[in-house]
């Protein structure tokens, strides 16, 4: 491994992140309520343009009157490219309680975009006497953006997490599709009479996984739009969850528990990487750095590996 030593992640579960719009204040209290590990308020695209104020407005009486128990409680703010953002960031940071966790930036195409946040949210966090920092939650979402994943993963200290949004993304980059996640009838391949549906969205996953965990980030896993199809959302899941990802939004209620299915190991999975700790400990106390286990090769990366796992299960409470 290079000399540096590749950072932790921060070391919270956000195996489902909850949406809801801040022009639906009826949904507060169902979201606290929900088993999503972090709850996202939205501002930007599901709250239409007449309902940014009184949105805004909600969301800040919400950090005060809503009992958020333990979830880790986000805000997605307007786009750099749109003329609230920097009402979204000065009223929040002005009205808010600190019971507000984190900022969700959207759209973001350059270190210079979190720049330009972290700059007002670090000056209005001054201005009012702050205490507790605000961190931060990025969306890739653009062709710029993941251009630019790496830069943007290490942009500011309060960087805490990476988000991959399908249908912005898609739009950005010309793909000719609708779907929001999943996959696309037209992205198929055929051989010899047999059809098959790679995952177009693939490379976006893991060129946000790997500039993620360069710089110490969670890579979080977008919406799914189609709420009444589960099975894909838990294909969808799997497969990122199996390429590093920690965890993936809900954008209706439905999609809590499915997330919190993929996201937390299971007691098999658990058991099986303690037995290969188990197995590799027993190897080095007698001088081997590789052994068998269930007639397979471990060895010192496979600790690796199953360290991962364990860790997972420990965050969700399951380990
Ligand atoms: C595309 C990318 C995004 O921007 S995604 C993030 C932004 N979008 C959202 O935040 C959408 C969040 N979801 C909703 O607004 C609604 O769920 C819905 C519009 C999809 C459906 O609403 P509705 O028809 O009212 O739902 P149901 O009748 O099925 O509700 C059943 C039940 O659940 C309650 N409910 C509904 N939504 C939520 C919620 N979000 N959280 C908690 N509870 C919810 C509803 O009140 C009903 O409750 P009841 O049984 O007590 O009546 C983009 O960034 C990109 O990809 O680029
Ligand atoms: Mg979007």
């Amino acid at each position: 491994m290079s000399f540096r030593k590749q950072p932790p992640a921060p070391a919270r579960p956000n195996r489902c992140q909850l949406f809801g719009p801040g022009s639906r204040p009826e949904l507060f209290e169902k979201m606290a309520a929900s088993a999503a590990d972090v709850i996202n308020l939205d501002l930007e695209d599901s709250v239409a343009p007449g309902d940014k104020d009184k949105a805004r407005a909600n969301i800040i009486a919400a950090t005060h009157d809503v009992d958020w128990g333990n979830k880790y409680l986000s805000v997605r703010i307007n786009g750099l490219d749109t003329p609230y953002w920097y009402r979204d960031v000065i009223e929040l940071l002005e009205g808010a309680s600190d019971r507000l966790d984190q900022i969700m930036i959207p759209m973001v195409g350059c270190a210079a975009d979190i720049y330009a946040v972290d700059a007002l949210v670090t000056a209005v966090e001054r201005a009012k006497g702050r205490d507790k920092k605000i961190t931060f939650e990025v969306i890739i979402e653009t062709a710029a953006g993941i251009a630019h994943v790496e830069e943007i993963a290490a942009a500011s200290p309060r960087m805490q997490g990476m988000s991959l949004g399908y249908a912005d993304f898609a739009a950005s980059m010309g793909m000719a599709t609708t779907g929001i996640g999943g996959t696309q009838e037209n992205y198929y391949m055929t051989h010899n009479g047999q059809t098959d549906y790679p995952d177009p969205w693939h490379y976006a996953v893991s060129a946000i996984v790997a500039a993620c965990r360069t710089h110490g980030v969670l890579p979080v896993d977008g919406p799914f739009g189609d709420f009444s199809d589960d099975d894909a959302y838990l294909a969808h899941s799997h497969r990122v969850a199996t390429l590093g990802m920690v965890g993936k939004w809900a954008i209706h209620p439905k999609q809590v528990a499915l997330a919190n299915q993929v996201f937390t190991p299971t007691p098999e999975a658990v058991a099986n990487a303690r037995e290969i700790l188990a197995a590799m400990e027993e190897a080095q106390k007698n001088g081997l750095g590789a052994t068998t286990y269930k007639g397979k090769l471990i060895d010192i990366a496979s600790m690796k590996q199953a360290e991962v796992i364990v860790r997972m299960a420990e965050l969700a409470g399951a380990g």
